[in-house]
């Protein structure tokens, strides 16, 4: 990257591109899976960007941590257990830490390289894998599912990148049948689902799958991410059949939910139970298109 400008030009957001003002490029590499790039802009902190796609800034990623960890979690009374599939930069794990039911944090992510760069250079997010709970594997999370008795796991949340590359099977209707199984009866499950501007059709599929797959509550909520592509993005929150989830009344809210000593020099900067409540707002269009599959 050469000091000056990068955009993220992609072909899963045709004709549009949000750029940032590079003021130093601090690394490139690449793994089996994907090109990781760091760099610091100039009004976002600094970057993580895979194949191209931005990932995570320091400036705006509270806002899709927060609420992808903390949507699930305050939703069912007591989290114990819990997996992150993909998220290997560690901000999940720093916001499922607060709360003090959880007593077993998994991760799965598939790429080594985006963990050594997250603790190298995003060491405030990559604190997470610091909780004595947090058990990290690297691999597949598919065969990981696959490979997990079931009933295990309470909540699992699925911090994956586009559908485009590593994460592409992450996103078919196989998996969430895995997850369904993964899931103990009344369990949730939050995923990353893309853009309501950009991504209608693919988020059509993703609530057409889970609709067939999951037997308890179905529900799409979105929120402002500013360096995320058209500014927004979007979780698919599903609950498996037993005890009824309603992902729109926090039946576990925050404030009771999590720990006052934990993270205290970190206080939430986005996730609160009014943002919980209007991300299950949908604009008109989508309303139309998603809440009748
Ligand atoms: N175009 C929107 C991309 C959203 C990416 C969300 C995300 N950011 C991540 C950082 C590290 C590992 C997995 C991640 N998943």
């Amino acid at each position: 990257i050469m000091p000056g400008w990068f955009s993220e030009i992609s072909p899963m957001w045709p004709g549009e591109a949000h750029s940032l003002k590079v003021e130093k490029f601090l690394f490139e590499g690449k793994s089996d899976y994907q090109d990781v790039v760091v760099f610091e802009s100039a009004t976002y902190g600094r970057v993580l960007v895979l194949d191209g796609v931005i990932q995570l800034t320091q400036r705006d990623e509270c806002a899709y941590q927060e609420m992808i960890t903390h949507l699930p979690l305050c939703s069912i009374p007591n989290p114990k257990k819990v997996l992150v599939v993909g998220g290997g930069d560690g901000g999940v794990l720093r916001e499922i830490a607060r709360h003090k039911s959880v007593e077993q944090i998994d991760i799965c992510e598939i790429d080594k390289l985006v963990v050594d760069v997250a603790k190298e250079f995003f060491p405030d997010v990559a604190v997470g894998f610091e909780d004595p709970r947090v058990n990290l594997h690297i691999g597949d999370g598919v065969a990981f599912l696959k490979a997990v008795p079931e009933g295990t796991y309470d909540a699992i949340i699925v911090d994956s990148s586009d559908p485009v590359g590593p994460a592409q099977a992450l996103f078919e209707r196989p998996f969430y049948k895995t997850l369904d199984r993964a899931l103990r009866p009344g369990g949730v499950i939050c995923t990353q689902a893309e853009s309501l501007w950009l991504h209608m059709p693919i988020i059509k599929d993703i609530v057409g799958a889970c609709r067939h797959t999951f037997k308890g509550s179905i529900n799409y909520a979105w929120t402002s991410v500013p360096t995320y592509p058209s500014g927004v993005i979007g979780f698919m929150l599903c609950s498996t059949a037993g005890p009824a989830v309603n992902f729109r009344k926090p039946c576990n809210p925050i404030d009771q939910a999590v720990d006052p000593n934990h993270y205290s020099k970190r206080p939430l900067k986005f996730y609160n139970s009014a943002m919980h409540e209007a991300a299950f707002s949908l604009p008109q269009f989508a309303r139309e298109e998603l809440e009748h599959l």
